[in-house]
């Protein structure tokens, strides 16, 4: 096998540990319809229009600087947390937009969860607390916590390497591993999509195989949209990709979208071609 080629197991489908007041079941439709978005009173995305389908992996690729992160915490209303930041728009879950009067953003994290570029679990908290540490924040409950830790930390790849250890801190762990353990907190909540920051980009080769490996087997559960900068990655593990650019001084916007397969190998644009060629970015 060579570097770039990674043998992908397919898991087969498992009913879900049950929680009561969690999201409603299974994976859910993306979809954004001209996005605007401003930092004060700059521009910063113009015009956005993408389906990222339910059980689907969707990476948005792009040089430096053109959005993709931005418009990536516009689909789960973390844009907003920023206090010069605002949008125009719509980004509709299963039909339904996310900004709607009366949408509470923290019920759209819940079921929008979100892993971040650099590891991020409670360094003191336990793996199996850190696992279950979403659930506690949301008031999502679970009859059978064990249960449920073990199904999240199995999703996320993790289980075999620490069942024998869940009661150790997580910031003990490698860190690909707490890169794991933060999708496996993630996935606890049992969101309808995962986004994904770059979420291998503080992690080794080997670490990042891992998380290709954890994304292709749990992106036929669960709707994945992750920003990578790696293009041999974004080949791996999507299966469309959007390709945004920023003219200078212009606001990002997205050039091209469709299969990866197309995307990569036979591209409408020629900025499309040069980019995923390694021309520019
Ligand atoms: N909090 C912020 N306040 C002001 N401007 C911001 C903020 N965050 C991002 N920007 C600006 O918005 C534009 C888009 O940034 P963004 O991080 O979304 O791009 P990106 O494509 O994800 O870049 P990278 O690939 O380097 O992570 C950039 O010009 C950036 O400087």
């Amino acid at each position: 096998m060579t570097d770039t080629e990674v043998s992908y197991v397919d898991s087969p489908a498992r009913p879900l540990v049950e929680l009561t007041g969690g999201p409603p079941p299974g994976a859910a439709e993306l979809e954004s319809r001209e996005i605007g978005a401003w930092f004060g009173d700059r521009l910063v995305l113009e015009g956005v229009s993408l389906r990222m389908p339910a059980k689907e992996v969707t990476a948005l690729i792009g040089p430096s600087g053109c959005g993709k992160s931005t418009f990536l915490r516009i689909l789960n209303r973390m844009h907003e947390l920023v206090p010069s930041a605002s949008l125009t728009g719509e980004v509709l879950l299963d039909g339904k937009d996310i900004y709607a009067d009366g949408t509470r953003p923290q019920q759209v994290r819940l079921r929008i969860g979100m892993v971040f570029q650099k590891p991020n679990p409670f360094p003191a908290m336990s793996i199996r607390d850190n696992v279950l540490a979403g659930l506690k924040l949301a008031g999502v409950k679970c009859g059978d916590k064990d249960a449920l830790v073990e199904q999240s930390l199995e999703r996320a790849g993790l289980w075999r390497e620490v069942r024998d250890r869940l009661s150790s801190p997580g910031g003990a762990l490698s860190g690909g591993q707490q890169q794991r353990l933060c999708i496996a907190r993630s996935l606890a909540v049992q969101p309808n999509v995962l986004l994904m920051d770059e979420p291998c980009s503080a992690l080794d080769p080997t670490s990042t195989r891992r998380i290709e490996q954890t994304i292709a087997e749990i992106g036929h559960e669960v709707t994945i949209v992750i920003v990578t900068h790696n293009m041999q990655q974004a080949q791996r593990v999507s299966d469309h990709c959007a390709f945004f650019l920023a003219a200078e001084n212009e606001p990002g916007r997205v050039i091209e979208h469709g299969p990866t397969d197309t995307i990569f190998n036979a591209p409408s644009d020629e900025r499309t071609h040069d980019y995923v060629n390694g021309r520019f970015g």
